[in-house]
Formats: C-alpha cells, structure tokens, sequence
C-alpha cells in the first residue's frame, strides 16, 4: 500500500465506536439510541446542560456504566461490551482530578504505570516525561497539596496521557478552574492533544470550551444528539431553536419559507416583513414554517436600501461597559442589538435596524 494511502487509512480509523446506546436509571431515560465514534486522533467534544446524559455517555464507554442495551461498543478495534472498565483501552480525567494526595506528584504519575507492572525505573522515566509535557518537571517531588488548582489538573493529566490510552476520556476537566485559568489551560490542554496525536472525548457544559478545542462538537440534550459537526458548524448554522439558544443566539424569531435555492432562502416574518438567511441543514419547502437566528451584534442601524432592514424604534439601552445592549421594536417583534464601544448605535436615533444575509440562519425544527 502507498504511504499516503495507508497513512490516510489510519487518520479515518475509528478509534472508538458507540452505536446504538441506551441508559435508564429506573425510570429515566439518560440515553436514548445515542451512536458516536471518535477517529484516531481527533478531539471529539460532547456538549450539553445539566442532565443531558454527557456523564452517562463517558461511563458507559469506561465500563463503569453497564448500560441498558448497545449495539457495537469498540475502543481501538475491540469489541470492549463485555469487558470490565480496567480492561478497556481508555482513562478517564475527572473534574476532581482523583490524585492521591500522600503521594508526590511523580508517584501519582507513576502510578498507573506501577500497577500495569512496569518495573520502579522505567515507570519514573516515563513519568518524568510525562511531567515534562505539561511543564511541572520541576515539582515533580512537591505533594500534591502543595499545588495550585491548575498543577493538579496538569499532574492528573499527565498521570493519564503516561499510560498511552487508545482514548482518553475527560469529565469537565477545567469546572474547578477560575476563568482565567481556564482559558489558558484550554490552549495547552489542545496542544498536549496535538502534539500526542491521541484521541480525546471531551465533555463540558460550556460551549466555549467546545468551540475553543474541538476538531468535532456533538450537542446532547434529554440522553439525544441534537446537532453534531465541526465547531463552525454549530456556531454559524444551528438546526434547531434548542441548538441556535444554546450556542448564544440572543434572536429567534418563527416565520414561513416563500423561496429557496441551494443554500439560501427568502422568508417572511410577521408583519409582512421579508428577509433573506442561509439555510442550516434539514428539510426545507416553500411554505413550512421555520426559525430565523440573528445574533444580537450582527444587527446594526441600516438605511433604507440595506438587505433584510426594517424600521424600528427604540425601546431600551442598557450601557455595560465594553458594549451597549439595545432592544427595539420592529413589524417582526422585538430584536436585540449589542453594539461594540465607540459605534454609532450606542447613542444615534434608529430609525431602521438590517443585518447581512450571511449572517441570520434558517433552521427547520422550530418546535424542538
Ligand atoms: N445514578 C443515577 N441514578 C438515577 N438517575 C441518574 C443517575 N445518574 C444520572 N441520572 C440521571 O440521568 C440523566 C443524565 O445524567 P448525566 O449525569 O449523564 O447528565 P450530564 O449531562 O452529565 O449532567 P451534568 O453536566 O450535570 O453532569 C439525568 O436526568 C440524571 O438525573
């Protein structure tokens, strides 16, 4: 086989498979035929509020779940359905870290290593290898209470990447972390994912962090995927009202199909109002009733001759600092601006409210 076929062979190989789960606690339903797989290094993220089931979905894949029924459950290959979660090529990074806290920080890294049997030298080694990956080489002897929020985590990490896992499952593992920290901890957390060519299944509420680290998002909501696709994709073209709230659109607004084409449609709001908005995927005629997503700072004052404007007048201004929150009202109901420092819509009279084309989404599951 040619090199870069072979190479490409192993990039789509899927290093984990769930098809086809179910999960019920008595009688709650926390996963409902829920099929997700993961390619050899990708950093796949699952993304949902409280409840959605994301925690269920990482210990089903553990072994520390037995779930109610599944049809395939493979990691790297192997069908791991019936194997206890020690067998299971995977680790887990939980959002306590787990550490051992009368152990230094290069014996809890060395422990996963100690307990597979790798003889006391060849285990620190690899330990310190992995501490130098995450930068605390140099508190390598340090107890682990002598470290900040941020250390723990890196030491947990590295106490999971030291053992090689197929997949590496991690659960929240930024929540214990101030918003500063966070962020940074994002960056280093995907140029460790990188730079280890492994692959992540990450799960968070926090659809920043989603965005900020995957190659791919899959979004939960009661135990069902609602969306899944590349970070873009969900930012810029959310299939349902669910999807388009949760990825932060401030404006939702129903109206009906008149006319589509491949990617864009023309639609009429109440009011009469007609606009123009791209399509997200899903099944769209003319004359369906559908939704239209408008982020709040992609709508500005307009003239007349602007696509998608319309007159309004001002209902409210709200200063917060970096930017000024405006609502008006308009044919098609109420809309939110946010507009940035120093631009005009901060203090001008509005008489007409536009916004690009390119910039409102049309998506079909209204009701969900
Ligand atoms: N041990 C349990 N017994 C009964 N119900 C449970 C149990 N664990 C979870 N559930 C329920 O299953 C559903 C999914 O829970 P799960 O913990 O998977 O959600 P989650 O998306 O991880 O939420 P969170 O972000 O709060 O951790 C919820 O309705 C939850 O109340």
């Amino acid at each position: 086989m040619r090199k870069d076929v072979e190479m490409n062979r192993q990039i789509q190989e899927a290093m984990l498979e769930v098809q086809d789960v179910v999960h019920r606690y008595g009688n709650v339903t926390a996963l409902s035929h829920v099929s997700i797989s993961a390619e050899r290094g990708e950093f796949l993220t699952i993304l949902g509020s409280s409840g959605s089931g994301k925690t269920t979905m990482l210990r089903v894949i553990s072994g520390l779940e037995t779930p109610t029924s599944v049809g395939k459950l493979r990691i790297d290959g192997q069908d791991v359905a019936g194997l206890p979660a020690a067998k299971r090529n995977c680790t887990t990074v939980f959002q306590n870290y787990a550490l051992f806290p009368h152990m230094s920080v290069i014996e809890n890294v060395a422990y996963g290593l100690r307990i597979r049997h790798m003889n006391p030298s060849d285990a620190l080694r690899e330990a310190r290898r992995a501490l130098a990956m995450v930068q605390l080489e140099a508190k390598a002897e340090r107890g682990i209470r002598q470290l900040s929020g941020g250390e723990r985590q890196r030491v947990a990490l590295a106490r999971a990447v030291v053992t090689k896992p197929a997949v590496l499952l991690l659960d929240e593992p930024l929540g214990a972390l101030d918003e500063r920290l966070r962020q940074d901890m994002q960056v280093e957390l995907k140029d460790l994912q990188r730079s280890l060519g492994m692959t992540f299944v990450y799960i968070t509420h926090s659809q920043e962090e989603a965005l900020t680290m995957s190659d791919r998002v899959i979004l939960m909501r009661h135990g069902s995927i609602v969306q899944s696709g590349r970070p873009l994709t969900l930012f810029d073209r959310p299939v349902s009202r669910f999807a388009a709230d949760f990825m932060g659109y401030e404006n939702i607004l129903e109206g009906r199909l008149i006319a589509r084409d491949q990617e864009s449609g023309l639609i009429e709001l109440p009011g009469g109002v007609q606009v123009r908005g791209m399509l997200a995927e899903g099944a769209f005629a003319p004359g369906d009733g559908i939704g239209l997503a408008i982020r709040a700072e992609r709508i500005g004052p307009a003239d007349a001759d602007y696509p998608n404007s319309v007159p309004a007048t001002v209902r409210s201004r709200i200063y917060r600092g970096k930017y000024t929150d405006v609502v008006v009202d308009t044919a098609a109901g109420a809309l939110r601006l946010r507009s940035w420092h120093g631009s005009h819509a901060e203090a001008e009279d509005i008489a007409r409210v536009g916004w690009k084309p390119a910039d409102a989404v049309i998506f079909s599951r209204i009701s969900e």
